[in-house]
């Protein structure tokens, strides 16, 4: 097992398969996410980005393949999932935040819990990532007192607080009124200028077009096309990422 954490990709995925029951949603997935970059995961619904995000941060085991971060193979059986999963911080569609915690208590819990933070560290750790992110107002709210797309912020910064070396999306606007989606995608941008290392499963193809350093089109859990958003947006090479791209464009998302 390599522990080389300066040269090596923070992820890397080496054909990895992964089926439920006789159905096959990933085959032969390839991918390499360098530090400090964007990886957006297009492709229509049910082509398996989700299943690749679960699959990155060991949620769903793989059949075959090998899966690396920071040059560790973390499929190995030996691998220590638990520490796996302390290393890659994930959001999801639903914001999941606890109802009966505040944003600030929320944010605290896994710091202190998991990492041994003391209180007073993990709240002014936690006041300073809010505060920087816009959301300092909210810090001794309740979630219900927050509007979704603050929910969803807020969701982001809990995600960021055990200073993880990977960040995975999971549609994290999806469940967002339109009007909320923008400031969501706002934390993103500003996340990546802090050098954060994300991977987005994504349907807001504007967004991954302007975000991305590298885009990866799924199409029935085959990476069919992969490159820079002006290579896969702007001349897309495969005849199913035109079409892809076409319907997009006609429904008035691109
Ligand atoms: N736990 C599961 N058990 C059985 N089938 C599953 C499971 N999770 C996902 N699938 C199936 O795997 C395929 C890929 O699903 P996945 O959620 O990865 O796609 P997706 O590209 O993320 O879709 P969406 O854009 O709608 O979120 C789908 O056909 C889905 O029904």
């Amino acid at each position: 097992m390599s522990t080389d954490t300066g040269t090596a990709p923070v992820l890397r995925m080496e054909a990895v398969r992964k089926s439920f029951g006789t159905s096959p949603v990933l085959r032969d997935v390839d991918l390499e996410v360098a530090r400090h970059t964007v990886t957006a995961l297009i492709g229509a619904s049910g082509s398996g980005k989700s299943t690749l995000l679960r699959c990155a941060n060991l949620l769903e085991e793989v059949d075959d393949g090998a899966i690396f971060l920071d040059g560790e193979e973390i499929t190995d059986p030996r691998a220590d999932a638990d520490a796996v999963r302390r290393r890659i911080g994930v959001v999801f569609q639903a914001y999941n935040l606890f109802p009966h915690l505040t944003v600030l208590q929320n944010i605290t819990l896994a710091p202190r819990r998991v990492h041994g933070l003391s209180r007073d560290r993990a709240e002014t750790d936690a006041r300073e990532l809010l505060d920087r992110l816009g959301l300092g107002a909210k810090a001794d709210e309740y979630p219900d007192r927050l509007s979704g797309g603050q929910q969803q912020r807020a969701a982001i910064v809990r995600a960021l607080a055990v200073r993880p070396r990977l960040l995975l999306l999971d549609e994290i606007t999806a469940a967002l009124d339109p009007e909320l989606v923008g400031e969501v995608l706002g934390l993103v941008r500003e996340v990546k200028e802090d050098g954060m290392t994300m991977v987005i499963a994504t349907h807001e193809m504007a967004f991954a077009r302007e975000v991305a350093d590298q885009v990866c089109f799924l199409d029935a859990g085959v990476v069919l096309e992969r490159g820079t958003p002006e290579e896969v947006f702007g001349a897309p090479r495969e005849e199913r990422t035109q079409r892809f791209l076409r319907r997009i464009v006609a429904a008035g998302r691109l």
